[in-house]
């Protein structure tokens, strides 16, 4: 399916980021919540609108705007067809592969971090050349990391509670997302090490851009507007700093 000519399509991550997504989307006028029913809506495709009298910084959407639900780690894959003009992703789906797309606008929203991980009881110094197993969804950005010590690990594949692979004997080490600590400290895991600050970002196809220069460049700069005044998320903001102030991207 083509993107609309008369309007936006947007990718928009279910889940977690969409929570933190929606409010600022609705203070720049796309108020998915005047269509979505919450998350037992099994609906994915849905067209908004254009909003009746536009707020201050809101946008003339005149075509209105469709909005695509899908699973995070498939809103770069539906901006990258052209299928979607613009989507939400964090910068963990973006550095795990390599896309041709543009990214203007961190949201900062998604706070979280990528990080190493093992027992706090049974730490496993690294030493250039040793042998690891290292569990986790992230294989690109893991062997990166590690590679930049000298040490070429095993990557064991997982998609879920990667946690456990330490504590059952299946890796020595992790490379997950570690937002409060919370999932470490219960399973008495100690973090190593940040590879990766996480926050949202803003995408967008590179063609769209040209195509739809105005509403897209418009979208852009509602959103910057919103987050200069409020901040971002505003009401579902994450409760902890993921990121010290004054670090950069990659740690
Ligand atoms: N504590 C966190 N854990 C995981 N992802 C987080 C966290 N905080 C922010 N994020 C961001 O949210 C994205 C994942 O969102 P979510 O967990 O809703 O999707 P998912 O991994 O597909 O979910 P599920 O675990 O239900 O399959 C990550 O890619 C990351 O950018
Ligand atoms: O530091 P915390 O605040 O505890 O958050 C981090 C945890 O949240 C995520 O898991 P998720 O809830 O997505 O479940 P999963 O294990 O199925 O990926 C992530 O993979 C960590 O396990």
């Amino acid at each position: 399916m083509a993107p609309r000519a008369d309007g936006l399509t947007l990718a928009l991550p279910k889940g977690r980021i969409l929570k933190q997504a929606l409010p600022l989307l609705r203070r720049v006028g796309i108020d998915l919540a005047a269509v979505w029913e919450g998350e037992h809506d099994r609906r994915l495709l849905f067209d908004l609108p254009p909003p009746p009298s536009p707020g201050p910084s809101s946008l003339e959407l005149s075509g209105g705007a469709r909005v695509l639900l899908v699973k995070p780690v498939d809103v770069p894959t539906y901006v990258e067809h052209g299928v979607a003009d613009v989507g939400i992703a964090g910068a963990d789906t973006l550095g795990e592969e390599a896309r041709d797309l543009y990214e203007p606008l961190d949201l900062g929203i998604g706070a979280c971090r990528l990080a190493i991980a093992e027992p706090a009881a049974r730490p496993t110094p690294l030493r250039r050349g040793m042998a690891l197993r290292v569990a986790t969804k992230y294989p690109r950005l893991t062997l990166n990391h590690y590679r930049s010590k000298g040490i070429q690990p095993e990557i064991i594949p997982l998609f879920g509670s990667v946690e456990l692979g330490p504590i059952t004997g299946l890796s020595d080490q992790i490379v997950d997302l570690v937002e409060s600590g919370e999932t470490l400290r219960q399973n008495n895991l100690r973090e190593v090490e940040t590879i990766l600050y996480v926050t949202s970002r803003l995408i967008v196809h590179p063609a769209s851009l040209k195509l739809k220069q105005a509403p897209i460049t418009a979208l852009i700069a509602a959103l910057r507007d919103a987050l200069a005044t409020d901040g971002p998320g505003a009401s579902a903001r994450n409760d902890l700093p993921a990121r010290p102030t004054g670090s950069e991207g990659t740690a």
